[in-house]
């Protein structure tokens, strides 16, 4: 029974649920439970703290677990990155009271506030950096300056917003991208079982990210189109009863359905419609 580690709280938490729901796993119906087993499904879900997730998956007591890149990176543990998952993205900024501190170089000699220190620290060290400080915190980071533990802060920024209420700054290039991520144990052998949950995991990524395009065209124009909707592979092409064209299905990233839907109509594909994937297998 592959053992499965799932943040029980937090920003990753609700994420996490939906996505192993859409794959098909039973998911708890109280947020108070702690292990949960599918036996359909051979997995067993552990519901930990996010920052524990790859402690647990580093000693191998989990199989594998999901927690944010930032985390992992964070925890020293022995795992390692197996899938991004595409949900909870962030960036991982320093930030500062406008005009107080504008490059990494002049974090020299002040003090740093962050929850992930063992990352800001590895960072600064490679560039050879030398706070004065770097200074531990739980969460409301952004707080830290105003309140006098700290000059400058190192935390999680999605859309700024807290920042900004903070009057803090961003400045120089984000020390990394976040996201949820896989994770399993770093040098073994890949564990029984986790073939199938990434398989399923993927499938809930690609039925995100891509639709079904179906178009009619004109037998004479459809190389042009089709090089505007490439797919995977190659397009599915059916002739029409009509005989002078064809209907193709192909996917396409949803992010781009309209520009593809725009770009397929100046070419003279007509009946262009959009389907949402509702699972996949690639
Ligand atoms: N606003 C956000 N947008 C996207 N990801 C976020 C955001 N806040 C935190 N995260 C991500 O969530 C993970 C942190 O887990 P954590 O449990 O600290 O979440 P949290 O929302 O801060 O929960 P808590 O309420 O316990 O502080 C990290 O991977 C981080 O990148
Ligand atoms: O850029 P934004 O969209 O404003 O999001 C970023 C904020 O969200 C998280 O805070 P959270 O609510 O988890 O509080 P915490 O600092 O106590 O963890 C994170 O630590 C930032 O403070
Ligand atoms: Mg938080």
């Amino acid at each position: 029974m592959l053992r499965i580690a799932v943040p029980n709280k937090g920003s990753l938490s609700t994420p996490a649920a939906e996505m192993l729901r859409e794959a098909g796993y039973r998911q708890r119906r109280d947020t108070r439970e702690l292990v949960l087993a599918d036996a359909d499904n051979d997995v067993e879900f552990f519901f930990l703290r996010p920052r524990d997730v790859a402690v647990y998956v580093g000693s191998g007591t989990v199989d594998v677990g999901i927690t944010g890149r930032d985390l992992l990176l964070d925890s020293d543990a022995g795992a390692i990155e197996h899938l991004p998952l595409g949900f909870a993205g962030s960036t991982f900024r320093f930030a500062a009271p406008a005009g107080t501190v504008e490059t990494v170089e002049q974090i020299a000699g002040k003090r740093v506030a962050s929850s992930y220190t063992t990352l800001v620290r590895a960072h600064l060290a490679e560039r050879g950096v030398e706070p004065a400080a770097i200074v531990h915190l739980d969460g409301a980071v952004e707080s830290s300056v105003r309140l006098g533990v700290a000059d400058v802060i190192a935390d999680v920024v999605e859309t700024g917003t807290t920042l900004k209420a903070a009057g803090l700054d961003v400045f120089g290039e984000p020390i990394l991208r976040s996201e949820a991520v896989l994770i399993r144990r770093s040098g073994e052998g890949v564990p029984d079982g986790l073939d199938i949950l990434t398989r399923r995991l993927q499938g809930v990524i690609t039925a995100r990210e891509y639709v079904l395009l179906d178009y009619d065209v004109p037998m004479e124009l459809l190389d042009a189109a089709v090089a505007v909707t490439p797919g995977f592979e190659s397009p599915t092409v059916s002739p029409l009863h009509n005989g002078q064209s064809a209907a193709v299905r192909s996917m396409v990233r949803r992010s781009e359905t309209n520009q593809v839907m725009d770009a397929l109509y100046d070419v003279g594909a007509r009946g262009i419609l959009v389907t949402l994937i509702h699972a996949s297998r690639l």
